[in-house]
């Protein structure tokens, strides 16, 4: 099986390589430099070109804060981007791997979110991600949605911010009131390779859209907490959303149900707490 990976130099982009190469399969990656999917003719070009089994497109505009001042940026990639490789998809009948959100729900709702669920987008970047999920879901036929959610194993994540402040500050004070399940980018990774696999399958037929996160549930309070366990300093202080201001309002509950995809591809929530093991290990935390 061959697959093209977009957005291959970001956190899933990177744990996508590393683990095609671990597993022997092969891949056509592309970073932003040698294919923006932002240029529909270059994304016609390249996929025709590789004639790949399946396209994974892990590229994305992810600077929530940011995109609420560079909301064209963020359309032109999350939305356009997505709907220039939908199209291409579909005209060479290859499934769509693409990868979108919890942050396209208000976290108004009392329990887990269901893939069926009212999506209600509180910021510019969740905006753009469903509008690249509606735009792949009308046109590429073919196409699964991995909505996932608090994405670390990367080089820009919340852990890595942590231990970054944590260099500088002596006391962290960090929000208690948003939940959501933290989701490790190797895990990603081998949940879109088992997806890939079944839907190259003969007779596939279950498309559409997934949600997929670690667990247990955890507050951003209690993540720091986890990666910063056993340790005394920074001293953590939990505050609410409201003690900690930034342009881009946050979901309150970004928890995803993830019955379907046990049910559908018997893929299980990875305890997301293992693969921060791991990370802090290797890094000497
Ligand atoms: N990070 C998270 O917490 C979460 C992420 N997701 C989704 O998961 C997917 C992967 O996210 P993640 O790996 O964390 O994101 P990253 O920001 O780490 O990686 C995204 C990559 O896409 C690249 N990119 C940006 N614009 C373009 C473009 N026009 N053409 C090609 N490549 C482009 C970026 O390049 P450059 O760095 O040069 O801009 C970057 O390398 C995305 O769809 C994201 O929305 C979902 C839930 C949570
Ligand atoms: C750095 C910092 C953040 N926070 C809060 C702000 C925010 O509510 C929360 C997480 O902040 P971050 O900016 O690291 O993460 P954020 O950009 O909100 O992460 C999101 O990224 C996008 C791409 C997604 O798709 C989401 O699933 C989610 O992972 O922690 C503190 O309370 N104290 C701090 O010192």
């Amino acid at each position: 099986m061959k697959i093209l990976i977009t957005g291959a130099g970001g956190q899933v982009g990177k744990a996508l390589q590393a683990l095609a190469s671990a597993q022997g399969i092969e891949i056509v990656a592309y970073d932003r430099q040698s294919l923006d999917i932002c240029d529909r003719s270059a994304v016609q070009e390249k996929i025709s070109a590789s004639a790949p089994h399946v396209v994974i497109n892990a590229a994305a505009y992810t600077a929530v804060d940011k995109a609420e001042e560079e909301v064209e940026a963020a359309f032109s990639v999350n939305a356009k981007g997505a709907e220039n490789l939908a199209m291409t998809c579909a005209a060479l009948d290859i499934p769509l791997l693409h990868i979108s959100t919890d942050f396209v729900f208000d976290g108004k709702k009392a329990g887990a979110y269901l893939e069926d669920d009212d999506i209600a987008p509180l910021n510019v970047y969740g905006r753009s991600k469903a509008e690249g999920e509606a735009r792949v879901a009308a046109i590429a036929g073919k196409y699964i949605i991995l909505r996932t959610a608090w994405v670390f194993g990367g080089a820009q994540n919340f852990v890595n911010t942590m231990l970054r402040l944590a260099e500088s500050h002596r006391e962290l004070t960090i929000v208690d009131d948003q939940t959501g399940g933290p989701t490790a980018a190797d895990d990603i990774a081998s949940v879109l390779f088992r997806i890939a696999r079944k839907a190259t399958q003969p007779g596939f037929n279950d498309w559409g859209i997934f949600h997929f996160s670690g667990a247990p549930p955890m507050t951003w309070f209690g993540f720091a907490q986890m990666i910063f366990k056993g340790r005394k300093t920074p001293v953590l202080k939990p505050i609410p959303s409201d003690g900690y201001p930034v342009p881009a309002e946050r979901p309150k509950n970004s928890v995803l149900d993830c019955t379907k995809i046990k049910r559908v591809f018997d893929i299980d929530q990875p305890d997301w707490r293992k693969a921060l093991s791991g990370i802090l290990a290797e890094q000497k935390v």
